[in-house]
């Protein structure tokens, strides 16, 4: 049998004394979008970084397609941190030229599609770029590999509510067969449409998880209403 896109078992992340992630355990199957939800501060961006290979100091298992974390899942991982990590002199270019020859797995003829269909032009310097038009940029870099496994971490805060749909479908279409899209938001209720399952995380651990389809059919509620109740009761 094939092994679960991400495993993690009894992961510990600590800043100092604090346990940002504490006794995570968490395992998703390739071929699905997630949204991982959870407070601010309830380990989201700690726990992406830590499958993408950019914290490596933890206690404990994680595992990328059964590989521990390192080279050869950061050649699987395809990571859209929160803050921006392009250099604010390049072009659109130049950032597509820089993937091209970092990434291997690069699919320049993808991007160049997306970047069109969000109507940049590519000569323009990212520092006169506004910011959802610089998350579109890194959107479209970022899906633009042939990766197994997605990490978006708030990937559409930025853009106008009527550009969240159209962002998302970029996002979601083409999207490799039994690639894993795991997305951390808090615009749920712009996420919902997209989700197949959800991990909640509160105090760095997974709160509560499951499939959409299911956990609004148990709890007769949408999965917005469900993260209310939940937090509200959970915060008490
Ligand atoms: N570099 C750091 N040094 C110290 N503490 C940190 C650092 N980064 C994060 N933390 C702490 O770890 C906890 C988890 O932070 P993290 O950014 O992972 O949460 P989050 O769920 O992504 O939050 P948000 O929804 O606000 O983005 C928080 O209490 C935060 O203050």
């Amino acid at each position: 049998m094939n092994s679960p896109a991400i495993k993690i078992a009894h992961l510990t992340k600590k800043y100092g004394a604090f346990p940002a992630l504490n006794d995570l355990t968490l395992s998703l199957e390739g071929g699905q979008i997630v949204g991982l939800l959870g407070e601010n501060g309830s380990g989201k961006t700690t726990l992406l970084k830590v499958l993408a290979g950019a914290l490596t100091q933890y206690d404990g298992d994680v595992l990328v397609h059964g590989r521990r974390i390192g080279p050869d899942t950061k050649a699987m991982v395809s990571f859209l941190p929160d803050a921006s990590f392009l250099a604010d002199g390049d072009t659109i270019d130049g950032c597509v030229g820089m993937f091209q020859d970092f990434f291997s797995d690069f699919n320049e003829a993808k991007c160049r599609d997306l970047l069109k269909f969000f109507q940049l032009d590519t000569h323009r310097k990212l520092n006169t770029l506004s910011k959802g038009m610089r998350e579109k940029v890194q959107i479209a870099l970022a899906m633009s590999r042939d990766a197994k496994v997605f990490l978006l971490d708030e990937p559409i805060s930025g853009v106008d509510p009527a550009a969240r749909d159209v962002l998302l479908q970029a996002i979601v279409r083409d999207l490799p067969e039994d690639a894993l899209l795991l997305i951390s938001t808090h615009l749920i209720h712009d996420l919902e449409p997209v989700l197949d399952s959800v991990a909640f995380m509160r105090h760095g651990r997974i709160l509560l998880q499951g499939a959409v389809d299911d956990l609004r059919a148990e709890r007769n509620l949408s999965i917005d209403q469900l993260f209310r109740e939940v937090y509200q009761w959970s915060a008490n």
